[in-house]
């Protein structure tokens, strides 16, 4: 995935910089150094990254963190921090509202994917019950109109365009109008693009948006322009008032820091990205969670809403407890899997939980994994409820674990690997919980509708579990942790 690269390599700077014996400001500056350059090489603006780390340092002066302070965490925050803080300028310029006719402009260059990104647009806010319309003021490129009316068709997408007229203001007033009459509530105006930034091109914008007055101009960038990222946005941000910016092809192999430079440019936020040709191949864009998953931190918030679905509310309560009070037990975390395995792809799923990004799962792990599931199961099997209800894994001690093993089949070594893994999920789940301040911070209320849910889904009831997973080792595998 674009910015993966990013991500592991900044995970990896603040890997070494936790594994550091002392900690004094020689590692610190090796940490900001080795992010500045990951950075750097991806395509993050020069500028950007050097007046991040002057924040950061400015954060943390060694000398004033008082002693007793954890000064890699206050570090780690800081460098959430900045990061969030150059993907999420505030709110767009703009904000739609059901009913009443707004009208959005989409700005970019030929190739950005401007055209499929309107439709998937208009797809988006059809799905929860607008009513969009698309204009296709693109006169410039032969196709354009063919290929707006084609997506549109598919998406059941009023739309208006001419095969005939030249004049892209013309057309964008006509639509507009014409949708208006006809209460469509998200009139969506698609422009042209060149292939470079030209003098006529920015014209022919500003016409259109002098004549069509907008609420919301869009900026659609494609993620894979690099260093030229900043410049680009903000040429158009000085010919329109760019309000907010989508960018496509993250699915790509391109570096991506372009879009953080992007949204520095414009001072709007990123909206939704693009991760593939088809309609539905669109995402809002957060940037926390964002930067959760940059950073290796996995994307808590996209985890909870995949797994929110399923879960029996009310035993909510029950988890909501067992987690604020940091209670992570062998039978969650077998139950965690049991649930993870029931919801589709999961690598795909995997790649938002805390800690698994695409590094921790390569591709091909996914098929050992299930092989081992039978062999996880009748390890559990062999368990006492204690055990399972245990946060302390020091209760299955030596004898214990040989009767386990001796129980279900297994040798030692899984058994023990096991424990292992569970150890390690704790641990991180623990970091990750003072990390983002998750269970500590949200309100009962918030943290009821995002933990427990899915949390107690997860734990759904041992005899299901049994049924479904498997062996040890193979969740060793599906959590990444036997590849180091
Ligand atoms: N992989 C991938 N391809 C995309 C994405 N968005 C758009 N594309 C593809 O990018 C190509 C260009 O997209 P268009 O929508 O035609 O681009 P455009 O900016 O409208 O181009 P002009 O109309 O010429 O200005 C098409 O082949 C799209 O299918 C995306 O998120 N991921």
């Amino acid at each position: 995935m674009v910015l993966a690269q990013l991500g592991g390599s900044i995970s990896l700077a603040l890997r070494q910089m936790n594994d550091a014996t002392i900690f004094d400001q020689k590692v610190l500056n090796e940490c900001l150094n080795n992010i500045a350059r990951a950075l750097l090489q991806a395509d993050v603006q020069f500028k950007l990254v050097s007046d991040m780390l002057t924040n950061i340092k400015q954060i943390v002066n060694l000398d004033d963190i008082a002693a007793g302070h954890n000064k890699r965490k206050i570090i780690q925050q800081a460098i959430f921090k900045e990061l969030c803080k150059i993907l999420d300028p505030g709110k767009p310029s703009f904000t739609l509202m059901k009913g009443k006719p707004s009208v959005v402009m989409f700005v970019g260059l030929q190739g950005s994917g401007k055209t499929t990104t309107c439709t998937k647009y208009a797809y988006y806010h059809h799905k929860k019950g607008w009513k969009p319309a698309l204009v296709c003021a693109d006169t410039f490129r032969a196709g354009a109109f063919d290929q707006l009316k084609q997506n549109a068709t598919k998406a059941k997408i009023p739309f208006y365009g001419s095969y005939t007229e030249s004049d892209p203001v013309r057309i964008a007033v006509e639509g507009v109008e014409r949708f208006k009459k006809e209460n469509c509530d998200l009139i969506i105006v698609d422009t042209s693009g060149r292939h470079k930034q030209e003098a006529a091109l920015f014209e022919e914008m500003r016409q259109v948006s002098e004549a069509t007055k907008p609420d919301l101009v869009i900026f659609v960038m494609d993620s894979s322009i690099g260093q030229a990222a900043f410049d680009q946005a903000q040429a158009f941000k000085q010919s329109v008032s760019v309000g907010a910016v989508i960018v496509t092809k993250m699915d790509g192999h391109a570096k991506g820091g372009g879009a953080l430079s992007a949204v520095a440019a414009t001072k709007s936020p990123v909206i939704f990205i693009g991760t593939g040709e088809h309609m539905n191949e669109f995402e809002v864009f957060d940037a926390k969670p964002f930067v959760s998953r940059l950073l290796g931190m996995g994307d808590w918030s996209g985890f909870m809403d995949k797994i929110n679905e399923a879960v029996p509310i009310d035993q909510q309560p029950k988890y909501h407890e067992k987690l604020k009070e940091g209670k992570f037990t062998l039978r969650i975390m077998f139950e965690f899997v049991q649930n993870i395995l029931q919801m589709g792809p999961i690598g795909q799923f995997l790649s938002n939980i805390p800690g698994f990004n695409e590094e921790l799962m390569p591709k091909g792990n996914e098929k050992e994994t299930q092989a081992k599931r039978q062999r996880y199961m009748t390890m559990m099997d062999s368990m006492t409820n204690e055990e399972l209800d245990s946060c302390d894994p020091k209760i299955i001690n030596e004898s214990r674990i040989m009767r386990i093993a001796r129980g279900s089949g297994r040798n030692l070594r899984e058994v023990m690997e096991m424990l292992e893994e569970y150890k390690r999920i704790a641990k991180m789940l623990s970091n990750i919980s003072a990390l983002t301040g998750l269970t500590r911070n949200l309100s009962a209320q918030a943290t009821s509708n995002a933990f427990p849910p899915q949390m107690l889904k997860l734990m759904g009831g041992l005899q299901n579990l049994m049924k479904q997973m498997g062996s040890t080792k193979d969740m060793m595998g599906m959590l990444g942790g036997g590849k180091k």
